[in-house]
């Protein structure tokens, strides 16, 4: 595995408040990479750091070896990125856009342009004009814009915001192709944590400038926990049980019966502690977690321990 993104370290602070807190992570080759958070959490401020937009206070940002730093041009030529949304003439076409924008940077050909476009899926459309785009075609001609030097690492900030599930779809399986295909690293940003779940293959939680768990989405999503709806009568005098005996135990009801996480080993003790008080038990049925359930764990698990 190739990494073609590190953060070593990195910390912003604005007029005294630290934004972005010692945060460090990689980006390899092939990997689609999620960063999550929610609203305010610092996502859009790293990218704008990993992109060159904007100064770090302390730390190293290093893109293919070289320091954002110390090699600036190097470093910043093997991205390509859309972070505010991407300049476009509405009035020329989305193919004159491309030379436009082609003419701008150095050695990209007529043929380059045809196949980056036809990777994008815009061939049919691409001689019309922008303005007649819908917001998912302006998304993919960016998209083609940021893709016309070959970078090596791809980074958008939520590139699926105010698209349609079709669009959101779409931009996922561009992404996912890029990484698959041409071996690219894919950074995006998002809150939509389904989206994230369905396009990343790892993923990095970012809150209040923390980065607090970097997990591959599979493992982040199933965990050693698991949720299981226990179907027990009566459910009251279970829940109080499980108060008592378990007072950290996150337990709600549920439709059937009570509703808590726990490892596989535990059910038989929470069994055997129902029998005993003579509640009965129906049945036991895990139930499939998403990555929000898990994202809302985390999260609220760390708000927990930061007013302690
Ligand atoms: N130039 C700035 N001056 C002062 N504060 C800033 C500046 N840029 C960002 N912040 C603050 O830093 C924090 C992180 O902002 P950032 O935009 O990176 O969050 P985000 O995770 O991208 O949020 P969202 O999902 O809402 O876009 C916020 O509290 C924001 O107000």
């Amino acid at each position: 595995m190739e990494t073609v993104v590190e953060l070593k370290n990195v910390t912003k602070v604005i007029k005294g408040r630290t934004i972005i807190d010692n945060i460090s992570f990689q980006v390899n080759k092939g990997e689609v990479f999620g960063f999550l958070g929610p609203n305010g959490a610092g996502k859009t401020t790293t990218i704008r750091m990993i992109v060159g937009l904007m100064g770090m206070t302390s730390g190293d940002i290093l893109i293919k070896g070289s320091s954002i730093k110390n090699h600036f041009e190097d470093a910043v030529s093997h991205i390509g990125a859309i972070v505010e949304n991407p300049e476009m003439y509405k009035f020329l076409s989305g193919y004159q856009n491309l030379i436009h924008y082609a003419r701008m940077s150095k050695g990209i050909t007529k043929e380059k342009i045809d196949e980056t476009v036809k990777l994008v899926g815009l061939t049919d459309r691409i001689h019309d004009k922008v303005k007649t785009y819908s917001l998912g075609m302006r998304q993919r001609l960016g998209l083609a814009q940021c893709l016309l030097h070959d970078p090596e690492v791809l980074i958008l900030d939520e590139p699926t915001n105010g698209l349609d599930p079709a669009g959101i779809r779409e931009i996922r399986d561009y992404l996912r192709l890029l990484a698959r295909k041409k071996n690219m690293a894919v950074i995006v940003s998002s809150h939509l944590l389904s989206e994230m779940e369905m396009m990343c293959d790892r993923i990095g939680i970012i809150q209040n400038g923390k980065l607090i768990d970097v997990q591959l989405v599979q493992e982040f999503v199933h965990g050693s926990e698991g949720t299981y709806e226990f179907e027990v009568v009566p459910s009251e005098r279970a829940l109080s049980i499980i108060q008592l005996n378990f007072p950290d135990l996150h337990v709600t009801r549920s439709s059937n019966g009570i509703s808590l996480g726990v490892s596989k080993e535990e059910i038989p003790v929470l069994v055997k502690l129902f029998v005993e008080a003579e509640i009965q038990v129906f049945g036991i049925k895990e139930q499939a977690k998403t990555l929000e359930d898990r994202f809302l764990e985390v999260t609220s698990a760390k708000e927990t321990l930061g007013r302690v």
